[in-house]
């Protein structure tokens, strides 16, 4: 196993790039910690796919390096990476056992018979197909086969990395929470790293310890999924995160508070001048409705979404979720909101910024 650091690397699927628009991937540094379990979460299309497959060797990068551990390997055929990697559909030989499936990387590399033979035993059990090893993979279901897929890719101890593409998508929706919770076993029994992509944030809270957010062909944020809850560091990671995702108003950033239209909210810090787009941004969980105070909201509707219901509102003409405490009672048409000042985040062409000084709680 290795460390994994990606140096100044891009990727363009253009011969003659125009510019930043032609590369699916844009600048990227980043290290990936020896026996680390991560998700690379981002929408369709922000270039997840393109960074695992220059991870393990299936492209070669426009620009940059990709080391593991001290070993440049930006040249390096797949084969010498050392490398697993879980696809989104099953790849399994049918005509093979589900034992033979199994053992297939192990025999390629030439291991002895008793260790295939006690490995695969172990690995089955990981995936529960203790019972069907000695079964053909041919008529075996969907869920079946990427359960050998994922096998089959956990099996080798030796690799540098176990790399998973949306490995779930085909897995009936009640098995999905039974597999991901394996998976974060086998990564804490084996310690394998592990960097697991999806664009489903259930899938990569449950299972990662550290996401890796992209958005547009760039890491907008790294962070535990506490962090990227509390403290988004991009407006992208705010609304992405969170069900419902944060409320991002526009708004004139002054000193300690935000101006929407005439109204001011009193924010958590002082800010010295931003520059371009400036907003301010506030997870439904921390507004709370008021009758007094507060920004006045047109109520739209609420959504009872079991759990809880959220309030779906209207502050300037942008829209503002409300989580509603148990038994919260509503006025018909309109309310005030308040945001919590030390929740509030603030944001300047899409970036949080850092307040020059925290509010002085002490008042004085
Ligand atoms: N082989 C290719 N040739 C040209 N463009 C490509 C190729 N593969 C991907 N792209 C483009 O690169 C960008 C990133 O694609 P990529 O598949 O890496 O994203 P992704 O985040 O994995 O998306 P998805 O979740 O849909 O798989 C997209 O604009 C895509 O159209």
């Amino acid at each position: 196993m290795a460390k994994i650091t990606l140096s100044n690397l891009a990727h363009t699927y253009f011969p003659y790039p125009r510019g930043e628009q032609d590369y699916a991937l844009k600048t990227i540094d980043l290290t990936w910690d020896d026996g680390g379990a991560y998700a690379l979460l981002g929408a369709s299309g922000c270039g997840k796919s393109t960074l695992l497959n220059l991870i393990s060797g299936l492209r070669r990068p426009s620009q940059g390096r990709i080391l593991f551990g001290d070993g440049d390997v930006t040249d390096a055929p797949t084969a010498e990476r050392n490398i697993a990697q879980v696809f989104q559909f099953p790849v399994v030989y049918d005509t093979m056992t589900v034992r033979e499936n199994l053992a297939f990387p192990l025999r390629n590399r030439g291991m002895k018979k008793d260790y295939i033979q006690s490995r695969v035993d172990q690995v089955a059990q990981m995936i529960g197909m203790e019972d069907t090893l000695s079964r053909k993979a041919r008529g075996l279901t969907a869920d079946a086969k990427q359960k050998i897929s994922l096998g089959r890719g956990m099996v080798r101890e030796d690799v540098n990395a176990i790399l998973f593409d949306e490995p779930l998508t085909v897995i009936d929706p009640h098995l999905k929470w039974e597999l991901r919770t394996q998976l974060k076993k086998l990564h804490q029994d084996f310690g394998h790293t592990m960097i697991y992509v999806t664009h489903d944030q259930t899938e990569a809270l449950t299972f990662a310890d550290k996401v890796v957010v992209m958005h547009d062909g760039r890491i907008v944020q790294v962070g535990t999924p506490e962090e990227l809850f509390e403290r988004p560091a991009h407006t992208f990671v705010g609304y992405f995160i969170g069900s419902p995702g944060m409320n991002l108003l526009d708004a004139v950033i002054d000193s300690d508070v935000a101006r929407i239209g005439e109204h001011k909210v009193p924010l958590g810090g002082t800010f010295g001048p931003l520059t371009g787009r400036t907003q301010i941004g506030i997870r439904p969980e921390h507004v709370t409705v008021s009758r007094t105070g507060g920004l006045p909201a047109t109520i739209l509707r609420v959504d009872d979404v079991g759990r809880h219901r959220i309030l779906r509102a209207e502050v300037a003409g942008a829209p503002v979720a409300v989580v509603l405490p148990e038994g919260a009672e509503l006025p018909a048409d309109s309310c005030r909101l308040i945001f919590q000042p030390e929740k509030i985040g603030v944001f300047a062409d899409d970036w949080r910024m850092a307040p020059e000084h925290p509010k002085d709680r002490s008042g004085s």
